[in-house]
């Protein structure tokens, strides 16, 4: 058999590799073969052909094109249709001087199922792509100025003073200690330092150590949409299920609508937790939206959580972000929910820091014990100097919380003149802002905005990605879209949002307006 026949035309075919006694493949549906990029075997010629070289070996990764029956009706496979096209295999095979099959030497897949249609990621896409076109970047949610000098220089005194080595590794101690008493106070509650606190790389592995240590196959994860898209990663690999919940924009007339119009259905929410349901996560200040929960909102959810038994994981990596008139709430401290909820910050976000990647857990002992035993077999521990520079930033803040002089209360304060600012130049130039009461950004509504999209090929892409590509490579301005933080069914109901952030230098945001004015004198029609 004609290896070139195999894999030269890309015609779907079936059952071969078993016909040469090698393992059989996973998978005994049809494959589209392509050569895998960058093999040493092999190079990849135009239109999908193959070279094979001379040492007789051919090493290919296959893309199968659809899921066999019984994957289909698997457990896994549940509501992952869309996915079908995304699994790959490798072979290997020898062959002789006619390039014909003489055996199959390796058949297998090679990825596990935990990372299976996990690969494309929006934050790598669109931010090489912002870097490409040299843009003003209103996309990713980080910081364009620089940390406060206190946790800087705070810093610097720590590699200084040789705070260089391994610490302890559920967290430096001195930052463990301060976590506890800052929060202690926040929580009304006792935390013991050593045992109710893990320090993280960054928030987002806090998330991965909860989803890791506390989710089983097949348990159920709410999540409410729109959600910062790694949650949804992040149970599947722990091979969980996602089970979504929206928030929903009630009309408004009169008025700009606000992320407190977007809002839960009580009932609906209730019809949610079964027997299956091991946690919650929420949000506040939720990333897209802005929207700051409520007590009456986050009371609803922890009435759900006791009465079946659910576990909580409360993002709260905007914390100090709330304008206007609204309050964090958090929800581990409202009755009965200490116990079962894991809190989740970020030093990056509040020191203005997100490539120091310090984050925390902040628990009870018997939860908080297992996410110390999933970070202890993986990360270990974060950056001491940098735990130790977050460590002092604490504890001068501790000492002036609420005061006019505090980093909190300031960055608080400048970030709701930045969001004012923003929403009103989005507003001059006729797009509607959602405006957010909490977070760094701001979503904006992009129906009857006409631009001329190139054609694309891809049918399922959601027009805000589209439009934000477009809006990349031909006018030098960088978002994200809204799509990204909805679940696949819900993606094509929420593809007209897209969102700015608005934790940038002034600078920045003279830059974005200058190109949104220039835009509209010529393309925007409403
Ligand atoms: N921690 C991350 C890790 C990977 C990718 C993105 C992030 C972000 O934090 C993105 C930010 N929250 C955003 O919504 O723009
Ligand atoms: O989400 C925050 C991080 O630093 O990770």
């Amino acid at each position: 058999m004609s290896v070139r026949s195999l894999f030269g035309s890309g015609v779907p075919h079936g059952g071969w590799a078993q016909d040469k006694g090698s393992a059989p493949l996973r998978f005994p549906c049809r494959e589209k073969v392509r050569p895998a990029s960058g093999s040493p075997h092999l190079r990849q010629s135009e239109g999908g052909d193959i070279d094979i070289n001379h040492k007789g070996l051919v090493s290919v990764s296959c893309v199968t094109e659809w899921w066999s029956e019984d994957e289909m009706n698997s457990t896994f496979c549940r509501g992952r249709s869309q996915w079908k096209r995304r699994k790959e295999s490798k072979l290997i095979m020898k062959i002789d001087d006619t390039e014909n099959l003489i055996e199959v030497m390796m058949s297998q897949q090679i990825h596990s199922r935990r990372i299976e249609g996990l690969d494309k990621n929006v934050w790598v896409e669109l931010t090489k792509l912002a870097a490409d076109h040299a843009v003003v970047n209103l996309g990713q949610g980080f910081p364009d100025f620089s940390p406060p000098n206190f946790v800087k220089d705070a810093f610097t005194r720590a590699i200084n003073g040789d705070f260089n080595q391994y610490t302890m590794a559920s967290g430096h101690p001195p930052l463990v200690k301060i976590l506890a008493k800052f929060f202690g106070k926040l929580l009304e509650q006792d935390i013991d330092p050593f045992t109710e606190v893990l320090v993280t790389v960054g928030a987002y592995e806090a998330l991965f150590c909860f989803f890791q240590a506390l989710i089983d196959d097949d348990d159920e994860v709410i999540i409410i949409e729109p959600f910062f898209d790694c949650y949804e990663s992040m149970v599947r690999m722990a091979g969980g299920q996602p089970v979504y919940i929206l928030l929903r924009p009630k009309p408004v007339s009169g008025r700009l609508m606000t992320s407190a119009d977007w809002v839960l259905d009580p009932a609906e929410l209730a019809n949610k937790f079964n027997k299956h349901t091991k946690a919650i996560v929420i949000n506040t200040p939720n990333n897209p939206l802005g929207k700051v929960f409520n007590r009456e909102e986050l009371q609803m959810i922890a009435d759900l959580c006791v009465k079946h038994n659910v576990l909580c994981i409360s993002d709260e990596v905007y914390e100090w972000l709330v304008y206007d008139a609204n309050k964090h709430v958090r929800i581990a401290s409202l009755p009965g929910m200490w116990e079962r909820t894991i809190t989740v910050g970020s030093a990056g976000k509040t020191f203005s820091a997100t490539g120091w990647k310090v984050g925390w857990a902040i628990g009870p002992k018997d939860i908080v014990r297992h996410l110390q035993t999933v970070h202890q077999n993986s990360n270990y521990h974060c950056a001491t100097p940098a735990q130790q520079a977050v460590a002092e930033g604490f504890m001068k803040e501790f000492g002036r919380l609420g005061a006019p002089d505090s980093y909190f209360t300031n960055l608080r304060q400048e970030l709701q003149l930045k969001r004012d600012r923003l929403a009103a130049c989005l507003m001059s130039v006729g797009l509607k802002p959602i405006v957010p009461e909490g977070g760094y950004y701001l979503i904006v509504d992009i129906t009857g905005v006409k631009v001329d999209l190139p054609v694309s090929t891809d049918t399922e892409e959601p027009h805000d990605y589209r439009f934000v590509k477009w809006l990349i490579t031909n006018k030098g301005l960088a978002t994200i879209p809204v799509s990204t933080f909805y679940s696949s069914d819900h993606k094509k109901d929420f593809e007209n949002f897209i969102r700015f952030c608005f934790v940038k230098e002034d600078s920045t945001l003279s830059k974005a307006e200058k190109i949104l004015q220039e835009w509209k004198s010529t393309v925007l029609t409403q």
